[in-house]
């Protein structure tokens, strides 16, 4: 067979310029200008290669500001492929040994002579928007796994129903039990008011979940300041971007979370709403305002629990199978359990603010003739008052179980997605070797 003559490199996107620069100059300590695409390195096929790249490449000292202003100089480069095993032995990177995906650049001897780079995987996911289609994924696999424990946890967190316009039963009859109301439910409504709502939450969460997973993980890549990339992003990192994600996805969540409670509440028997229609008489009678009823709440929830359901996410995947951050090897056990325990553990974080939230978004303003709670302080303050302080973790023994079920679901189906979307790529490593620098 003829060898294929190898494929010329055209530099394009600002974008992927910026982002292998920085990569560059974190792994060799020199300012270094690559322009070439990450989207075309991804279609280098094993029949292709190896093929040239052209790149344009300044010298300069690391930490020298000004980088951009020394005499550019052509590098040509070859870019090929190498099996994993032996990417872990030309980077020295042991981790990755026995056929694991290696991660980080390598970069051997002086700059403009030979260098060579491994485009992680990370790196090569990174690039196309996989996590936002693997967390859309999650986000589905969470709602069919958990809908009907989030509908008996929104009807526990409910205050009792008033005999009369300001007099309510919670003193005479105790709240039930999550058994009880179960048994309830199925008795009065069937099996069906368990996976009422779930349409809609079904379609938004997943666009929620794979805004969540897409934003954390640009955020807590580029929040790392370290220079070495051979390693996954800190702890730190990891619970800050998941702040950021929590509370840039509020804007997204607290409307959908607001007619998901609606429609979990409606009564068997009454005439019922979809979503559409519930939105539009929303948009009626309240506007823009009651379609983002319980906004601030959200947030206040949201945004350290993410913190906190990253954190707890990556901590225990790396305890429960050490090396895996690095190496992306782990059973779909770690994965299960980890992501039920991150869940877990930032739902019990926030509670007493979730119960809030959904007393909040549950009322209509125009029914009773006024709210029964005027903002957060009021409603926390009239619900210890009216039924005592364990009102604040009511349902929370439900809603840690479908956090776990949940969160278990949505990291699972994540992750597998995305090894399924690189997997390409990801069995490979590629290198980037200078061949020749023309320095004039
Ligand atoms: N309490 C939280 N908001 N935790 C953060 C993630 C929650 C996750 N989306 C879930 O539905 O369980």
């Amino acid at each position: 067979a003829v060898p294929l003559p190898p494929v010329p490199y055209q530099p394009t996107h600002a974008e992927s310029i910026r982002f292998t620069h920085r990569r560059t100059r974190r792994a060799s300590g020199r300012p270094s200008v690559f322009l070439g695409s990450a989207p075309a390195l991804q279609r280098v096929r094993a029949d292709r290669e190896p093929f040239s790249a052209f790149g344009i490449g300044t010298k300069r000292e690391a930490g020298d500001p000004g980088a951009f202003l020394g005499r550019p100089i052509l590098l040509v480069y070859t870019i090929r492929s190498i099996p994993p095993r032996e990417g872990a032995r030309e980077s020295g990177d042991s981790r990755g040994g026995g056929g694991g995906l290696v991660r980080g650049w390598s970069s051997s001897s002086s700059f403009g002579r030979t260098v060579s780079m491994e485009f992680w995987p990370e790196f090569l996911a990174s690039s196309g928007g996989h996590e936002f289609v693997a967390g859309g994924v999650g986000g589905m696999a969470g709602v069919l796994a958990g809908h009907p424990l989030d509908t008996l946890r929104i009807r526990l967190q409910q205050p009792p129903r008033p005999v009369s316009p300001g007099i309510t039963v919670a003193r005479v009859a105790r709240p039930p039990s999550a058994v009880a109301l179960l048994r309830g439910i199925l008795r009065a409504e069937g099996p069906g008011a368990l996976y009422r709502g779930m349409g809609a939450p079904l379609a938004s969460v997943a666009f929620q979940n794979a805004m969540v997973f897409q934003v954390y993980a640009i955020l807590s890549r580029s929040l790392d300041r370290r220079m070495s990339t051979s390693e996954p992003p800190s702890y730190t990192s990891v619970a800050l971007a998941g702040v950021g994600t929590g509370a840039l996805q509020t804007l997204i969540l607290s409307p959908v979370e607001l007619v998901k409670i609606r429609l979990q509440l409606e009564a068997a028997g009454r005439k019922r709403q979809g979503p559409v229609d519930m939105v539009r008489d929303i948009m009626r009678r309240e506007g823009l305002r009651g379609i983002y009823r319980g906004l601030t709440v959200t947030a206040l929830r949201d945004a350290p629990s993410h913190g906190v359901y990253f954190w707890t996410y990556e901590y225990a995947r790396e305890r429960l199978h050490p090396g895996c951050r690095s190496t992306g090897q782990e059973s779909l056990a770690t994965m299960l359990v980890s992501g039920g325990l991150a869940g877990v553990a930032s739902w019990v974080c926030c509670y007493p603010l979730d119960v809030v939230k959904s007393r909040l978004q549950a009322q209509t303003q125009t029914h009773p003739p006024s709210p029964r709670y005027r903002g957060v302080v009021d409603c926390f303050r009239k619900s210890v008052r009216e039924e005592g302080l364990p009102v604040l973790w009511r349902g929370l023994g439900t809603a840690v179980a479908r956090a776990f079920v949940v969160n278990g679901a949505i990291f699972s189906a994540y992750e597998l997605a995305l090894r399924f979307l690189v997997r390409n790529n990801g069995r490979q490593t590629l290198v980037m070797e200078e061949m020749k620098c023309h320095d004039h």
